[in-house]
């Protein structure tokens, strides 16, 4: 099947390429970009798709989130990190089954779809039912089964086995749409030598590591007083960053430890909107910026965001660093766009794939409205984008060449149902 979209602005978010293509077109072929152009194209394709008033870009990558944590959003707010995990989420969670996470994983597929992103990380339990609505979606992911070692050994060694399991089970899953990673959940919740054997599992399964790290103050004193080092080190020593990785947070962090990931060429998720409400921090990113890190974002879960918005995280990582460092070249609006899109492709080693429009990646892509009244005059694409557009103006959204939704209207979920189904299995947890 050919499509061929026309009369659209392109951001492509190529490097070095930073204004949009005028009256530009773009020829998906199956599912991946055959073409992207200007003018008149003279193609012949099964469907011509008119996007006058649209802004076409890569869909976001939103690369930390826990996706059925929707069941949790607005239970419990305004308490730190570990009282929120260790008295709210953990006992809740323990309550979650299947369908919890089935449905729970739905509701934040619709939102991300409508909100204009593409590709989602999830690092939870039971997922089977997460890769199942992958599966049904049509969404992209890269997913894992997060491990918390903190029980007997024999708890410990189900958990390692399924996360080995659920990555040979998924790996290319959902036809190419799902890749997977092992997950060590932090290192204050898995012991060194558990560590060690994920990390020897990600070696031998080929796929990279995904683990929280560094996220508050607490989290480094406790590490420090447990293992007599800083989480940075105590990873560089248990393996962790011989592996490809991705660290979510990297909120404190000194200048060493920056110089270390950048040399390790450690992946970063930003989680600006989560590290806020949680009252974490604030994650150096001009630091790691400069240090030649690519830092890419993430909403993290619901239940400490309280949405699944990732143009929202886009925009606070443009405007937060400003903000603290009372420089307003911090994190210029084309680097928040590039973390939200390629930098993002990237991070989950999907960069050959996905995270910019061009011939040969895959066709995963979003339009913008960029006609509102709030857009307007449309001086520069690539600001209103960051700084006034928001998740309501995204109007289709395309992965792998095929529209998940069109003009607002999504074409592969039941949304009046997964909003019942999800009350439903909320309830049937429900203290
Ligand atoms: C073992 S599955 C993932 C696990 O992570 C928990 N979680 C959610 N948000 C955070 C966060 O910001 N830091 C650390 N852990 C988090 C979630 O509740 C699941 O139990
Ligand atoms: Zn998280």
């Amino acid at each position: 099947m050919k499509r061929l979209l026309t009369q659209a602005r392109i951001l492509t978010m190529k490097e070095g390429e930073s204004r949009p293509l005028e009256n530009a077109w773009l020829l998906i072929d199956g599912e991946t970009i055959a073409q992207v152009g200007t003018g008149n194209p003279k193609i012949d394709a099964d469907e011509v798709i008119p996007m006058q008033g649209r802004l076409l870009l890569p869909g976001w990558i939103n690369t930390h989130g826990h996706a059925a944590m929707t069941l949790l959003r607005g239970f419990a707010d305004d308490l730190p990190l570990k009282v929120w995990l260790e008295e709210k989420m953990w006992p809740m969670e323990e309550r979650f089954g299947p369908r919890q996470v089935r449905w729970g994983t739905s509701l934040a597929v619709v939102e991300m779809i409508r909100g204009g992103t593409t590709c989602f990380t999830d690092m939870y339990d039971h997922m089977d039912e997460v890769a199942g609505v992958v599966e049904q979606s049509g969404i992209r992911a890269s997913l894992c089964r997060g491990v918390i070692g903190l029980g007997s050994r024999e708890e410990r060694e189900a958990k390692r086995q399924e996360a080995v399991r659920f990555v040979r089970d998924w790996k290319g899953g959902a036809g190419g749409r799902i890749s997977v990673m092992m997950a060590p959940h932090a290192p204050y919740t898995c012991p060194p030598d558990y560590i060690e054997e994920l990390v020897a599992d990600s070696a031998e399964l080929g796929v990279p590591i995904h683990i929280h790290m560094s996220e508050t103050e607490a989290e480094v004193e406790q590490n420090q007083r447990d293992y007599h080092a800083r989480p940075v080190a105590h990873l560089l020593k248990l393996g962790v960053f011989d592996r490809p990785c991705l660290v979510a947070h990297g909120v404190h962090l000194t200048p060493e430890e920056i110089g270390i990931l950048a040399e390790k060429d450690v992946k970063v998720s930003h989680n600006p909107g989560s590290n806020l409400k949680l009252g974490s921090g604030i994650a150096p990113i001009p630091e790691m910026l400069k240090a030649g890190i690519r830092p890419s974002l993430g909403t993290d879960g619901a239940a400490s965001n309280n949405n699944l918005d990732l143009m929202e995280e886009v925009r606070l990582a443009a405007l937060i660093h400003k903000g603290v460092r009372r420089d307003p070249e911090a994190v210029p609006a084309e680097t928040a766009l590039r973390m939200g899109t390629l930098y993002g492709a990237e991070a989950l080693f999907l960069e050959d794939q996905i995270g910019t429009l061009e011939a040969g990646k895959q066709a995963d892509l979003i339009s913008i409205d960029v006609n509102g009244a709030h857009l307007q005059p449309l001086h520069d694409p690539v600001s209103h984008l960051v700084y006034a557009a928001s998740r309501d103006d995204v109007q289709d959204v395309y992965v792998a060449g095929r529209p998940l939704m069109r003009n607002r209207e999504l074409l592969t979920l039941d949304e009046e149902k997964i909003r019942f189904e999800a009350n439903r299995a909320f309830t049937e947890v429900a203290p």
